[in-house]
């Protein structure tokens, strides 16, 4: 057997495809949906990942407020700044891109964005309206992964769905999703501490790998037929490739291929999906208004 692989990449521009025709409208009333995105030191992922937002930004028509600080800025500059863009009309979303410098605080920092312009779902207000079922922001790599699953046809009802990762911004609130009445998935919460990992993980029909451990996921981990969506954005050295690296996911991806009967790829699986979801919100940040 061989998977279908569910190409992330045609469906976040179809989703950009629709936020920018939205976006075209709000202008034409008088409002430039705006996204300050702030980056904090020169993390080289995180310097990537955000010239991809702010691509998107372009693409879909949004203006782009981009702030870059030393990697030496104080907490107090950095809660300044965001106060600042909390009281300026024209910012409908604030993204402080993570993981900060290790002498920030980024509870704090992500506990001082306004809630109404909290685009990446991070907030606790946000993450405490995902958990009661009212609107609210979602955080855009699950709401991605919901998305993508939902556009490969791929059923979510009575499903059981393995989770590995348990973290605030992927395991978490994504297992909250899939449990959702929407999804209606049974849900089973994996982490590191798993005792036989490998048990569990056969016997999901859907397996989202969300660790951030190179090919940790491997076939014989999955049940045949099953669907696994791999969130894992992980750099390998590899000499070949032109900037001395290579992104691979938290899945071995040919061997799970033989397995799966849908798979998502690492790069133009779920990245891709994120960026667009975090345009969605912007959009939304900006219609609220
Ligand atoms: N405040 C905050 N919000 C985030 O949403 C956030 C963050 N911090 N910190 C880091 C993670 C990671 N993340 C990715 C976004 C896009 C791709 C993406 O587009 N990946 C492309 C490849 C990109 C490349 O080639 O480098 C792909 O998978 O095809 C990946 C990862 C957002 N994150």
């Amino acid at each position: 057997m061989s998977a279908t692989v569910i190409d992330g990449f045609s469906v976040a521009a179809s989703v950009r495809a629709r936020v920018a025709a939205e976006v075209a409208a709000l202008k034409a009333g008088g409002v430039i949906p705006c996204l300050a995105v702030v980056l904090v030191g020169e993390n080289p992922a995180s310097v990537s990942y955000v010239a991809g937002k702010e691509k998107a930004l372009a693409e879909v028509g949004m203006a782009d407020r981009s702030y870059r600080l030393p990697g030496t800025v104080s907490e107090a500059e950095l809660l300044a700044l965001i106060s600042s863009l909390n009281a300026d009309p024209s910012v409908h979303g604030i993204l402080v891109q993570l993981p900060l410098p290790r002498h920030i605080d980024e509870a704090r920092v992500i506990m001082a964005i306004d809630p109404e312009k909290d685009v990446d779902g991070f907030h606790p207000v946000s993450v405490g309206n995902l958990v009661i079922d009212r609107p609210g922001f979602l955080p855009c790599t699950p709401h991605g992964v919901i998305a993508l699953l939902r556009e490969a046809g791929i059923n979510t009802r009575g499903a059981h769905a393995v989770v590995v990762g348990r973290s605030n911004i992927v395991g978490k609130p994504l297992a909250l999703l899939l449990a959702r009445r929407e999804c209606n998935a049974t849900v089973t919460i994996c982490h590191t501490g798993t005792v036989d990992l490998p048990s569990i993980t056969r016997q999901a029909d859907i397996l989202v790998a969300a660790v951030g451990s190179p090919r940790m996921i491997t076939a014989d981990m999955i049940k045949p037929g099953a669907a696994v969506i791999d969130v894992g954005v992980n750099r390998v050295e590899d000499p070949t490739a032109k900037n001395g690296f290579r992104l691979v996911g938290d899945v071995d991806f040919l061997p799970a291929c033989e397995v799966a009967s849908f798979i998502t790829p690492v790069p133009r699986g779920v990245g891709p999906m994120t960026i667009a979801m975090l345009m969605q919100n912007t959009l939304q940040a900006a219609k609220n208004r």
